[in-house]
């Protein structure tokens, strides 16, 4: 294997063991467990749905292996303010700093900046990474199916439960959707986006949805680009997106949202 996905996780792997020496696990869940900041992800998501809207994770990504960088003038905090003015449910801060430029204090700033519940989006392949994003401040994880085996993906899951935290489980493939229904979180990632070559297309999730059991929360994610996107989506009963590059092309984030969804 030599795709994008298997570099990224070796690094990860790296970069876990060295946060390991620097820190001990039972440190950080006593941070995290300190805590008492949850804001409900998946609830805020069900809240702008059950009001007739959309559900928006708007994504803080400076940069992506795909694209490169895709926004100069990167401030999370002011990203996030705007973001939370017109209308998104939640926020996902990129946290991986070698392939996505993300950084943890984007995680914190962008928190600190506004009432949102947030997603630290970053690839988990060990529970220390759980742990920490809660001691970050984050209210839910990204599991990756492609990442992780069918026992991690569950004992995560657990080690994120046990924090207080959501889950979003991310699945590109059949396969990986029949491994993700076997967990307990309603929220079900299709990333449309093949981690593996970068092609992208939004009928992924279209393709999917037939297989998906009621009881699910399906959010979209990658390659939400038109109205005509979010119209299809909406057409088939997907009411919950992820977007970045989007936003982060727009001068103005926010307003790239209202008039996206027509919020
Ligand atoms: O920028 P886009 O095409 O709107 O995509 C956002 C989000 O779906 C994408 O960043 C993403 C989805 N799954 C991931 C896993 C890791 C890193 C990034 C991602």
């Amino acid at each position: 294997m030599n795709d994008i996905l298997a570099r990224i996780l070796e690094t990860k792997r790296i970069e876990v063991a060295t946060a390991r020496q620097m820190r001990s696990e039972a440190d950080l869940l006593r941070e995290a467990k300190s805590r008492k900041d949850l804001r409900g992800f998946g609830r805020a998501i069900e809240e702008k749905i059950a009001q007739g809207k959309p559900g928006v994770i708007a994504e803080i990504k400076k940069a992506s292996p795909s694209k490169g960088v895709i926004r100069e003038h990167f401030v999370p905090a002011e990203i996030a303010t705007s973001y939370a003015a017109h209308g998104a449910a939640c926020l996902s801060v990129l946290t991986d700093v070698q392939f996505f430029q993300g950084s943890y204090d984007y995680l914190r700033q962008a928190r600190a900046a506004c009432a949102l519940p947030v997603l630290r989006k970053d690839f988990i392949i060990d529970p220390y990474q759980i742990v920490h994003a809660r001691a970050l401040g984050a209210d839910c994880i990204l599991l990756i199916v492609a990442a992780l085996s069918p026992a991690d993906l569950r004992e995560f899951e657990e080690v994120a439960i046990e924090l207080g935290m959501d889950v979003l489980a991310e699945v590109h493939d059949r396969a990986e959707l029949d491994t993700a229904l076997t967990l307990r979180t309603p929220l079900l990632g299709v990333n449309n986006r093949n981690l593996r070559n970068f092609e992208t297309s939004v009928h992924n999730t279209l393709e999917l949805l037939p297989a998906i059991p009621e009881g699910k929360r399906v959010v979209t994610e990658s390659g939400i680009l038109a109205r005509a996107d979010v119209a299809l989506m909406r057409e088939h009963k997907v009411d919950a997106f992820l977007v970045g590059e989007a936003f982060m092309r727009a001068p103005e984030p926010g307003v790239a949202l209202q008039e996206l969804f027509g919020t």
